[in-house]
């Protein structure tokens, strides 16, 4: 089988998952990465035998620094079948131009806003929308994990209102620039948080608003979801609904916090400790009439992942069925 031809550009948190995540499927292949910097990422990047590239202009700095490039980030996209762009949130919009004029195909990430793609993706909710397509945004990982839970609760039992409250992590585990440290920051102040209408780039029917707050931790974020469905439910059908799907995982057996799902996926021997999936506690799901709540822990920096190589999947039309598709995905990750 040919593969398809995949350039990871932005080898940072997301871009070195999605990299190892595509490199595992059997029907399409990273053919580079790419890095401002020659730092420890770059060199592990080439040690692991991905090609680099680098802009033209840096090309002395890795000379320097004694790790080989195989090129610029212009020539690793005329390689490319697709792009995935896994660049600082707003950086990505800039190399539209580039893709265009090589006439790759390019995936987004949530930093980037709607409109670059004209798409929105989310697995569960809207892969049959991404087939053929050359230019998707991957919404972002909160965005993500309320996809994948409002997605199959309003096929099921229709949903009337959603309210989700957001405890966000301030930042990821390997980054010391960013806070806060002995603050809680609403994250915006201005309401609602980009969640809520993101929610709607994908699943437009649906009302939904949301408010998110920054908190001093750097392991994973926290939702308390408040959904109204238009149907008569029990917590068993809810259970049963979530159970269904093959991205959320239910806590329990002593997991009370985030701290404790990192360290399942450390005792798992998950890559880098990744959660891919979204944690529900089912203990939490209260009905009340047809209102009901729970708490959900989301992994930031892999709950995308899954879903990055689904949209590759949907855009290069390797795969017409969406659940087909994450199956295949989920088995050659591990997950
Ligand atoms: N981190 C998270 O929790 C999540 C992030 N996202 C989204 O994913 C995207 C990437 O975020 P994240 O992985 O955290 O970002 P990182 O800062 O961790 O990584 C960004 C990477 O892009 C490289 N880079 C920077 N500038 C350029 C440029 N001009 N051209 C090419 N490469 C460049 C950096 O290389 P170098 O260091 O060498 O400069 C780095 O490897 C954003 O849209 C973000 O919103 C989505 C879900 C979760
Ligand atoms: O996609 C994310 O969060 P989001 O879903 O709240 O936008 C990632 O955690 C990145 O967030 P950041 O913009 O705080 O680095």
């Amino acid at each position: 089988m040919v593969k398809a031809k995949i350039a990871v550009n932005g080898y940072g948190t997301i871009g070195k998952r999605v990299a190892d995540a595509v490199q595992a499927q059997d029907d399409m292949e990273i053919i580079g990465v790419s890095k401002t910097k020659p730092n420890y990422e770059a060199a592990v990047a080439h040690q692991k035998g991905y090609d680099l590239f680098a802009p033209a202009s840096n090309s002395g700095a890795f000379e320097k620094a004694g790790i080989p490039l195989a090129g610029t980030i212009e020539e690793m996209v005329e390689k490319a079948d697709l792009v995935v762009d896994c660049t600082p949130g707003g950086i990505g919009e800039a190399n539209k131009p580039m893709y265009e004029k090589a006439g790759v195909k390019a995936i987004w990430q949530g930093g980037e806003d709607h409109e670059l793609a004209g798409f929105s993706f989310n697995a569960a909710s809207n892969y049959e929308g991404a087939l053929g397509r050359d230019l998707v945004r991957v919404v972002s990982c909160n965005t993500t994990g309320l996809c994948r839970v409002i997605y199959p609760i309003d096929r099921e039992l229709g949903v009337k209102k959603v309210r989700v409250t957001l405890a966000r992590r301030a930042t990821d585990p390997n980054d010391i620039k960013k806070g806060p440290i002995n603050a809680i920051v609403p994250d915006p102040i201005k309401l609602p948080s980009h969640h809520g209408p993101d929610i709607k780039s994908v699943l437009p029917h649906i009302n939904i608003t949301t408010a998110a707050l920054k908190i001093p931790t750097t392991l994973m974020h926290l939702h308390t979801v408040n959904m109204e469905v238009n149907t008569d439910c029990t917590a068993e059908d809810i259970n049963r609904i979530f159970s269904s799907q093959s991205r959320i995982r239910f806590m329990s057996q002593g997991i009370n916090s985030t701290a404790e799902i990192i360290e399942l996926a450390r005792d798992m021997g998950r890559p880098r400790n990744d959660m891919w999936e979204n944690c529900i506690w089912p203990e939490s799901i209260t009905v009340h009439e047809r209102e009901f709540y729970f708490f959900q822990a989301i992994h930031q920096e892999s709950i995308v992942v899954p879903e990055t190589v689904d949209a590759i999947r949907a855009m290069m039309e390797l795969e017409s069925d969406g659940a087909k598709s994450i199956q295949k995905t989920n088995k050659a990750i591990g997950l």
